[in-house]
């Protein structure tokens, strides 16, 4: 179990993370969310031992993970980190990469070890091929697999899926977060993209203000979002009176209290999102068909 204890940071005098205490079980998946520069990748390198804490203490089982004033090399070996940064050999080949940790005393083993995180990183193809000619989405890919390689028993990824192409971002993604549980790897994974957590995430844990605000399902949060932040991360939302309404909330009726007036229809595939005047409010509702501009709607809150 991962358990982070009262930590505070600042970078010089600016405080970036105050007070935060949490816990990843073996073999969970935590997001960590929260705007950019609320501090997301700061937490992942302190955690990985990258920074000393100015107060707080993070331990990995019963092991105290502490930065470089007291650790000479920064890491361990049952963690990985996945940065922004790739830090990839780009004069070697992808497999080679991938396989570089692994010992040669075992070269069946590490050829098929290499193998299989090819194909859970779908790099079968380009295994030969040196990584200085890869694009920034492949190198991601690489540096996904080489830190699976050795299998850590804690893995923390920065936006891990950021420089992929949407066409494959959808399996990669199915195929990392499997891999995780199956090999029961705890992962603490920053993200703005909610679906790198919905389906995946056991818990969200949104970073505030320097600090944590909540630390919850996705299903929870979902459910009841509490705050507009959170809402945000999960789609379109409406304040009505004082209640956060998803725009899939909104229904359209044939008569209500609630009268829209049309600005705009955002074509969003399977559905359009409306773009609405409600009394003086602007309100986002969905519609499975276009809706002509200055029409009026009735809307029901469905809850
Ligand atoms: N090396 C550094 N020195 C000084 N300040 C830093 C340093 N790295 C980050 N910061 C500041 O610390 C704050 C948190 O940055 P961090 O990169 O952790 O945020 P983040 O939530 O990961 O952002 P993003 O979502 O944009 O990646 C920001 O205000 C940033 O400017």
């Amino acid at each position: 179990m991962l358990t982070v204890k009262n930590l505070t940071f600042s970078y010089n005098k600016t405080p970036v993370l105050k007070d935060l205490s949490f816990t990843a079980k073996q073999g969970e998946n935590v997001a960590i969310i929260g705007e950019s520069g609320s501090g997301k990748s700061t937490l992942l390198n302190l955690i990985f031992g990258e920074s000393d804490l100015n107060q707080g203490q993070i331990f990995w089982k019963d092991e105290q993970v502490l930065g470089p004033k007291y650790n000479l090399v920064v890491g361990y070996d049952f963690m990985k980190y996945v940065s922004q940064e790739f830090d990839l050999m780009p004069f070697i080949t992808v497999e080679e990469n991938i396989g570089k940790h692994l010992s040669n005393f075992f070269p069946e083993e590490k050829k098929e070890r290499t193998a299989e995180l090819l194909e859970v990183v779908e790099l079968t193809e380009l295994a030969k091929t040196k990584v200085k000619t890869l694009s920034g989405g492949q190198k991601q890919r690489v540096a996904l697999a080489r830190a699976l390689a050795k299998q850590p028993e804690i893995i923390l990824l920065d936006e891990p899926f950021s420089h992929i192409d949407n066409f494959q971002k959808q399996s990669l993604r199915r195929n990392v977060f499997r891999y995780l549980k199956d090999k029961n790897i705890t992962c603490v994974v920053a993200t703005h993209d909610r679906e790198d957590v919905l389906g995946f995430a056991d818990r969200m844990i949104v970073l505030y203000d320097n600090k944590i605000v909540v630390n919850d399902s996705p299903e929870n949060l979902f459910k009841n979002p509490e705050a507009p932040l959170i809402a945000s991360f999960f789609g379109e939302f409406n304040i009505i009176g004082d209640a956060i309404i998803y725009a899939h909330q909104l229904k359209m009726v044939t008569n209500s209290e609630l009268k829209a007036t049309v600005i705009h229809a955002y074509f969003k595939g399977h559905y359009y999102l409306i773009e609405a005047l409600l009394d003086d409010d602007v309100v986002f509702f969905e519609s499975k068909t276009n809706l002509e501009k200055n029409t009026t709607q009735y809307l029901e809150i469905i809850r």
